[in-house]
């Protein structure tokens, strides 16, 4: 991820010459969108098996034969109950939408930026532990990431002409 992330404003800057609470102004508007792009994403069905970590221990429903289109799914990596260990093993930096509906709601990111470097880490650990890119889990990451990025693009261009906008306007003294 570089730092700028997507939809860096490379376009003209927003004037913000009207209150600061209006969406363009606001500097802290992104917590609210970033909590409901969250919302959105959990109301997906795609977004089932991220919603918790990934431990078979707590899921012991998931199987999945090559090309069988069974209900539920498991990596076809993992026939018994090591998930766990072998998902450990792939996957350094574990994550799951409830850590990070957790770092929103707790007030722990300090930018749409983080959000999405966080969020993105779903994303990327599905494709680093996926054996097959026909699997049922990751082609649900597949969607639900298309989602992700076609909403999270305005929050954070958003963010970043309020940022600029910000530091321009002239302090003003009490
Ligand atoms: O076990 C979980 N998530 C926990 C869970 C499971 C069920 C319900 N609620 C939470 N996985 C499996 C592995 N996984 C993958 O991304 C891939 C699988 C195959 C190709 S990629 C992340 C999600």
């Amino acid at each position: 991820l570089d730092s700028d992330g997507p939809g860096t404003s490379s376009g003209r800057r927003v004037k913000c010459r009207g209150r600061r609470q209006s969406l363009k102004c606001n500097p802290d508007a992104w917590k609210k969108q970033c909590k409901e792009l969250l919302s959105l994403i959990y109301e997906r069905e795609d977004s089932e098996p991220f919603r918790q970590p990934a431990d078979l221990l707590s899921y012991p429903g998931y199987q999945e034969q090559e090309g069988e289109s069974s209900e539920s799914v498991v990596p076809e990596r993992q026939q018994d109950s090591s998930l766990s260990e072998d998902y450990q093993d792939v996957i350094d930096t574990p994550v799951d939408f409830s850590t990070v509906k957790e770092t929103l709601e707790a007030g722990n990111y300090g930018s749409p930026l983080e959000f999405y470097k966080d969020v993105r880490q779903i994303f990327n650990n599905s494709k680093a532990y996926t054996s097959n890119k026909k699997s049922r889990i990751y082609s649900m990451m597949l969607r639900l990431s298309a989602l992700f990025e076609s909403r999270i693009k305005n929050i954070i261009s958003e963010y970043k002409s309020a940022i600029q906008s910000q530091k321009r306007r002239r302090p003003r003294y009490r």
